[in-house]
């Protein structure tokens, strides 16, 4: 089956259906050491973290040789699911731009403008809402449009979150009960063990603004953790059965960096792994639940320092992989594409929640103290309101409209 994408208008025009390409939206890191604190620079910036915590985390990244997987892996991701499209007869080139370093949002944005690709499908490399894994993509959209003065010219949408799709989540729950067996074969008993599913820590404000904990509809607080909750209990729902016996578990959370004043969501992976001899446990299997790659978060966070906190209290340590390029998660990720390029095809999900929707509602994810340019929202045209952009001439790039 080849799929039509381009309908047979004579030029594009960003309002016309269809698409051009996908655009991967990474978080970006650095790939040297002089690299580092400019990154780290860009990431906060404007964000309140303390000086100290930068310095603190760009020894994290030294450590690692000044580099970051992140790109690679966004690079074999963006090959990977290349190649899945075209094995289906989707004809969209794959294109990749990065909140926080080169390839920067806006370059690849010119790039694709110049190359006559006016309408592009986002997909964040973040499957969960909340204002760092998805409005603030839709911002970089909005943002890379307003800087190259594209506004107009071009359309950005964006993919729904897919923490609930089967191959975000089938990788997890393997790699979960290999991880099983191997505290088995280390002479543990499965009741012996700790599932601790880690996933960032955002601030309350942010994780309250992330959408309501019941059923999707944006402006109540809550889905950030109820999210991960509906995909941990699915993943070990499912482990439980391959295993055939009954795992403890918990979702924890990590990479807190606000100052102490602020409320981030708690409790830390280490304070959990500090607490379960006390609770009689003899080993700890953590769960990067909320992360798509094993990127320094991951391989430093937790296979330096959570590691540590297990050693330090005797525990048996073992880390489950993220999904990465497994293919299963990349055939997830083009059948999302599908899905939008058909619309009659069914949205399937495999945790108690709904799927989002494809275009997020007023104020979802909104928590920048500054109001920034979005895209592929209902509310975008509002957002930039007071910002002297012309509202025409975003209703007239077609930023909010579903197709
Ligand atoms: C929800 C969420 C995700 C998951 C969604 C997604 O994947 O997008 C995520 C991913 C990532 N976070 C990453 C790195 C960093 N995050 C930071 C800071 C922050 N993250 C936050 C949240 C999240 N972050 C928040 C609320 C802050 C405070 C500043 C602010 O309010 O914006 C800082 C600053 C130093 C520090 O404070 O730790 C760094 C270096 C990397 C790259 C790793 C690599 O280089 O391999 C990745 C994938
Ligand atoms: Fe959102």
């Amino acid at each position: 089956m080849t799929i039509q994408s381009s309908p047979s208008s004579p030029a594009s025009s960003p309002l016309t259906p269809g698409w051009d390409a996908v655009l991967l939206a990474g978080f970006g890191g650095p790939e040297s050491s002089e690299d580092v604190m400019p990154f780290l620079r860009n990431v906060t910036r404007g964000r309140g973290i303390p000086e100290e915590r930068l310095v603190e985390v760009s020894h994290h990244y030294q450590a690692l040789g000044g580099s970051s997987p992140i790109n690679d892996q966004n690079r074999a991701l963006q090959a990977a699911l290349q190649a899945e499209l075209t094995r289906r007869g989707i004809d969209l080139p794959v294109l990749w731009g990065n909140r926080n370093w080169a390839p920067y949002m806006a370059d690849v944005v010119e790039q694709a403008h110049t190359d006559g690709q006016t309408r592009l499908l986002g997909l964040a490399t973040s499957a969960y809402s909340c204002y760092s894994s998805c409005r603030q993509y839709r911002e970089d959209f909005g943002m890379a449009l307003e800087k190259t003065n594209l506004i107009g010219k071009m359309r950005i949408d964006k993919i729904r979150h897919y923490y609930n799709a089967r191959g975000f989540l089938e990788p997890v729950m393997d790699s979960l009960v290999e991880a099983v067996h191997q505290a088995i074969r280390s002479g543990l008993s499965a009741a012996d063990v700790e599932v601790v599913f880690t996933t960032h820590s955002i601030p309350h404000s942010m994780a309250d603004t992330s959408g309501p904990a019941g059923t999707y509809a944006p402006g109540t607080g809550g889905a950030y953790v109820a999210q991960h909750l509906a995909a941990c209990s699915t993943v070990v729902a499912a482990a439980e059965h391959t295993l055939g016996t009954s795992l403890n578990w918990q979702l924890g959370y990590q990479s807190r960096s606000g100052p102490p004043s602020m409320p981030w969501l708690d409790p830390d992976v280490n304070d959990i792994i500090s607490g379960l001899p006390a609770q009689g446990r003899a080993g700890v299997i953590v769960v990067p639940i909320g992360f798509v790659s094993d990127h320094v978060e991951v391989v430093w966070d937790l296979d330096n320092e959570a590691k540590e906190t297990a050693g330090e209290h005797g525990l048996f340590f073992a880390r489950v992989a993220t999904p990465g390029t497994d293919p299963r998660f990349v055939s997830a990720l083009a059948d999302l594409v599908e899905q939008r390029l058909d619309p009659s095809l069914p949205a399937e999900v495999i945790t108690d929640r709904p799927a989002s929707p494809n275009i997020c509602g007023v104020n979802c994810c909104r928590n920048a103290r500054a109001v920034k340019p979005t895209t592929s929202a209902r509310d975008s045209a509002a957002d930039w309101e007071g910002t002297g952009i012309e509202t025409e001439r975003l209703e007239a790039s077609g930023i909010g409209r579903e197709w």
